[in-house]
């Protein structure tokens, strides 16, 4: 269990973390989510007890990080991947981590084949790919088998492979009951790992969500519709909470009837449809939408782009 209270931190003048409150519950996979500069890996690292909080306060299984007398065995993480001597074999990184803490040198082999670097153990952790860094990384945080496992970006370029194996592997910890908590700014990765959300911008809770209310509000209730009678069509669709606009000649997008009502009233009238299709924002386009105002350095829109967006005319 991590709970953060009213967590701040600031650097001089800039405020990294603002007024931060959430909780991350044991056996579903939490994503943390926010786009670049959000404050994420400050969160993590005062939860880790690697920054101080100006203000506020970080537990995880209900001490502050210090606090606890074994913390490996408390909570493992990975915050920067490639922070590993290079001279070292894999196994023998994961050795001297252990022998710092009284882990036992079976833990070590066991690791070693949970993250499935059985075949390159012994080889220079230097020579490793990023995939194999980044099982390394997770095998390390792994090593005092912790209640609770943070992981800041662990997916961050992975080939489809690597990414899938994390994906399962964070749901495998998460249903033995551990507390997961992973850091990405891809929504649709999360969308796929993670059953809840904590989403910051600027340092600052936007969401605290599950990923299936996130999917069912990103989820617009716009039907497309295409028919060579369109202007009959657009008639019988009427209703005080229902607008109909149309783009191109022959296409209708309504809301306020779902695509049952509208098919029906296009039969009752004997119009022809061609497509009735319910839209949905994909949820990267959501996640964006939602983060839009916290994003630290956007790229300048062009002045026609932005009438456009705001509905002007132009
Ligand atoms: N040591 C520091 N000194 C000054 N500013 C810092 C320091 N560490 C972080 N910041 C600033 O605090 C803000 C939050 O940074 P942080 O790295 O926590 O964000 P993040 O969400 O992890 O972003 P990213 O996805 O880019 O890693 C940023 O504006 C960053 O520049």
């Amino acid at each position: 269990m991590i709970e953060a209270t009213a967590l701040t931190k600031r650097y001089g003048p800039k405020t990294a973390v603002e007024d931060l409150s959430f909780t991350v519950r044991p056996g579903v996979v939490t994503g943390f989510l926010g786009p670049n500069g959000a404050g994420k890996s400050t969160t993590m690292r005062m939860l880790l007890g690697l920054d101080t909080p100006t203000s506020g306060r970080a537990l995880v299984n209900g001490k502050s990080y210090a606090d606890h007398p074994a913390p490996l065995h408390e909570v493992g993480a990975m915050l920067e991947a490639r922070a590993i001597h290079t001279g070292r074999s894999a196994f023998n990184h994961l050795l001297a981590l252990a022998a710092t803490t009284g882990i036992p040198r079976s833990r070590v082999e066991e690791v070693i084949e949970l993250v499935g670097l059985g075949d390159v153990a012994r080889k220079r952790a230097g020579s490793f790919s990023l995939g194999m860094g980044q099982r390394l990384g997770i095998a390390s945080a792994l090593l005092g088998d912790p209640a609770t496992v943070i992981l800041d970006e662990p997916v961050n370029g992975l080939d489809p492979e690597g990414i899938l194996w994390i994906r399962n592997l964070l749901k495998s910890l998460a249903a033995e009951g551990r507390t997961i908590f992973v850091s990405s700014h891809l929504m649709s990765e999360m969308a796929l790992t993670a059953e809840h959300l904590i989403i910051v911008g600027r340092g600052r809770l936007i969401a605290d969500t599950s990923v299936a209310e996130f999917t069912r509000q990103a989820s617009s209730d716009t039907v497309r519709v295409r028919t060579p009678d369109a202007g009959l069509l657009r008639a019988q669709l009427s209703g005080p909470d229902v607008t109909v606009t149309s783009a191109e000649s022959g296409v209708l997008n309504v809301t306020g009837l779902d695509s049952e009502q509208i098919g029906r009233i296009a039969a009752e009238h004997g119009v022809v449809l061609y497509e009735l299709t319910p839209q949905h924002a994909s949820l990267e386009e959501a996640f964006m939408e939602l983060t839009r105002d916290a994003v630290e350095y956007q790229a300048a829109v062009p002045a026609a782009e932005t009438a456009v967006a705001e509905g002007t005319a132009v």
